[in-house]
């Protein structure tokens, strides 16, 4: 194996207590009741502790890198649309009119658009296809999604993406996914890691009907089937019953956390590589935040297996990293609390009683 298929995380550390201890104690001192803001409050402990720093500095370059990817189980009638729009729209994505577009642009995001393994070589995904690795993938239900040398180039466009972000100047990232027919694999991958039944994971993804139901339950319990055997290697795991984009954002968000730089989860999909991301590197977990719960009934079961409580609750199952970008604002309104609130003393408003009054 050559030196650039090999796949290392450094050991993740921790945020930082120390940050974390201070930003606690200086929202103990902001004029508001003690603990009055909520989950807004542990979100701005999260992020300073993630910085290094209290207060936190409010975020600069949020950036959201959408991973496409086409993926050969939609031949299987799996989901509600053709193969073809995935490539249709990528185009969408990269002429500003799709949601993630919107989202970002009204939450002060910018966004990248990576063709990792769209089937298709229309010259708009051309100028994004630096890393892509296939068209398409195997057939998860009876096949491999990708080959060895795939697996592990996929992973590392993911980490290298990760690299290139950080050292342009992303403080807070998000990565989003496109690809029709992804929502089984992702679902598949849930089930194998979680312990869970394919009825237990098998959604609406992109909007099917009954009888698309059926079949995606089918193919979740072939792709399940072969997936199980390899549980224990994410790398092999992800290679038998992913495809390329989860493998890609798997490696980006390990990566992310190896950087310390904070990240915001979004669906299924994204929250499938996700679940092999903290296999890969154990740990990543503390530097993401789960951006919303989504649609899809496996995202409720990788949710509680990182032991992350989502900020909002939306039913967002658009993937493109829209669930994660929803959740922008609040971040950027943690951060400028504490450091923009007065305290007591800059403000002379007199603190609580101390003890508090008996009734
Ligand atoms: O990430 C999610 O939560 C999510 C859930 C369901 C569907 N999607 C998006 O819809 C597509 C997959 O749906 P499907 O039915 O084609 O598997 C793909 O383009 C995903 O980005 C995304
Ligand atoms: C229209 C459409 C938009 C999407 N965005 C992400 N996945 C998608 C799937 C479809 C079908």
């Amino acid at each position: 194996m050559d030196a650039d298929t090999i796949i290392e995380f450094a050991e993740i550390g921790a945020p930082d207590e120390h940050a974390r201890s201070a930003a606690i104690e200086l929202h103990g001192k902001l004029i508001k009741p003690a603990g009055s803001l909520g989950k807004l409050e542990e979100l701005g402990v999260w992020i300073a502790a993630c910085q290094g720093q209290s207060p936190p500095r409010p975020f600069t370059r949020p950036r959201v890198v959408v991973f496409a990817a086409d993926h050969g189980i939609s031949a299987k009638g799996v989901s509600a649309y053709p193969r073809e729009v995935t490539g249709q729209l990528v185009g969408s994505l990269l002429t500003g009119g799709a949601a993630i577009n919107v989202l970002a642009a009204s939450a002060g995001a910018s966004v990248r658009v990576v063709d990792i393994a769209v089937d298709t070589d229309a010259p708009a995904t051309r100028s994004i296809g630096e890393f892509k690795v296939r068209r398409g993938s195997g057939s998860i239900d009876t096949e491999d999604a990708l080959t060895d040398e795939e697996v592990r180039a996929a992973i590392r466009a993911g980490m290298k993406i990760a690299d290139a972000e950080v050292d342009g100047g992303a403080d807070l990232l998000v990565a989003g996914d496109l690809g029709i027919g992804n929502s089984t694999p992702a679902s598949v991958l849930v089930a194998a890691l979680t312990g869970s039944e394919p009825v237990a994971v098998v959604g609406r993804g992109s909007g099917i009907d009954d009888a698309t139901w059926m079949r995606k339950a089918i193919a979740v319990r072939d792709g399940l089937r072969r997936a199980r055997r390899v549980l224990a290697d994410p790398i092999l795991l992800v290679r038998t019953a992913g495809g390329a984009d989860i493998a890609a954002i798997a490696g980006f968000l390990a990566q992310a956390a190896v950087r310390k730089t904070p990240v915001i989860l979004d669906g299924l999909v994204a929250g499938a590589a996700a679940l092999i991301a903290e296999e890969l590197a154990p740990g990543a977990r503390q530097w993401w935040v789960a951006g919303q719960r989504g649609g899809e009934p496996a995202h409720a079961l990788l949710l509680d297996h990182l032991d992350l409580e989502p900020v909002l609750d939306l039913d967002i199952r658009l993937g493109e990293g829209t669930g994660a970008v929803a959740a922008l604002p609040l971040l950027f309104m943690a951060t400028r609390v504490l450091a923009e609130m007065s305290t007591h003393d800059q403000a002379g408003v007199a603190g609580p009683l101390t003890p508090p009054p008996t009734p």
